[in-house]
């Protein structure tokens, strides 16, 4: 049997998961918490909604931005006009830290987005723990079944969920899932091939009540004004913010992706 990047990742969490269980980890109901709304705030912006993500490194890129600071970040993300933040809260592939949420979350005003390969309850606890606004789960992590427990149970926590999909097939099992905002991502994480095609090819699929997200890949305003073309509501950016420097920089890179809405989208 071959083994994909994917399947690595996913053997390191359940190692994880077994750890976080081990300590007893768990949400108690008197841990209420105010979310901050990031279905909405991607619903809401008059422009493309940008996710800017707070990414070191990944496996197909290595390290992206050696001189790392999360907060510093996020803050420069939030005044340049990012509609919500996205963590990369794994250690051993991106480098990242629940710390590194926690530690945003309480900076930025924002919502917050957990970025991580969840597929377990455990780490939904973790990730409200931490003071996450959303979560991502992945359709080629978890069968249709899981997919729809975990997004049941991370939206009784008040979390917004995140569904991302790479087929039509996943797509299906997102809108069964009842996802707060489906993400299409333009890397197929098995291969690590990106194409925008994926999101031109899924989006107009999604029905108009659910926002939408194109993920990965987006560096231009021409490939931002693609994912707006084909109905995107926003789109979330890691590398080439990661990877712009200066505060001038990552605010110029940001503020060229924010293109105009569609028509179709502002109906969204
Ligand atoms: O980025 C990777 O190499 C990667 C590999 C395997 C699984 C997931 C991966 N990335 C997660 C993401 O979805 C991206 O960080 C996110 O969409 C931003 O993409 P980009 O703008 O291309 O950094």
């Amino acid at each position: 049997m071959t083994t994909n990047f994917l399947d690595r990742i996913l053997k390191t969490k359940r190692l994880e998961i077994d750890r976080l269980k081990q300590q007893g980890l768990t949400v108690k109901h008197s841990e209420t918490q105010t979310h901050r709304g990031f279905a909405a705030r991607i619903r809401q912006a008059d422009k493309l909604a940008i996710v800017s993500e707070v990414k070191k490194a990944s496996p197909s890129k290595g390290v992206i931005q050696p001189d790392f600071h999360p907060v510093e970040t996020a803050k420069t993300y939030e005044t340049a006009g990012a509609a919500a933040i996205s963590v990369l809260t794994d250690e051993e592939y991106f480098m990242g830290s629940i710390k590194d949420l926690t530690a945003v979350r309480r900076e930025v005003t924002i919502p917050v987005l957990r970025k991580d390969f969840i597929i377990d309850e455990v780490q939904i606890d973790e990730a409200y723990l931490a003071g996450a606004d959303a979560i991502l789960l992945i359709c080629a992590a978890v069968h249709k079944e899981r997919l729809k427990d975990l997004s049941g149970y991370a939206r009784g926590l008040g979390l917004d969920v995140l569904v991302e999909v790479h087929s039509e097939h996943e797509l299906s099992a997102a809108l069964d899932a009842s996802a707060s905002v489906i993400g299409v991502n333009n890397r197929d994480l098995t291969t690590f091939e990106v194409r925008l095609e994926t999101s031109e090819r899924l989006i107009p699929m999604v029905p108009r009540d659910i926002p939408t997200l194109a993920e990965s890949g987006i560096r231009s305003a021409d490939d931002a004004a693609r994912m707006a073309a084909c109905g995107a509501s926003g789109i979330l950016v890691g590398e080439s913010l990661m990877r712009a420097g200066t505060f001038e920089s990552v605010s110029a890179t940001l503020q060229s992706l924010q293109v105009v809405r569609t028509t179709k989208l502002q109906m969204r």
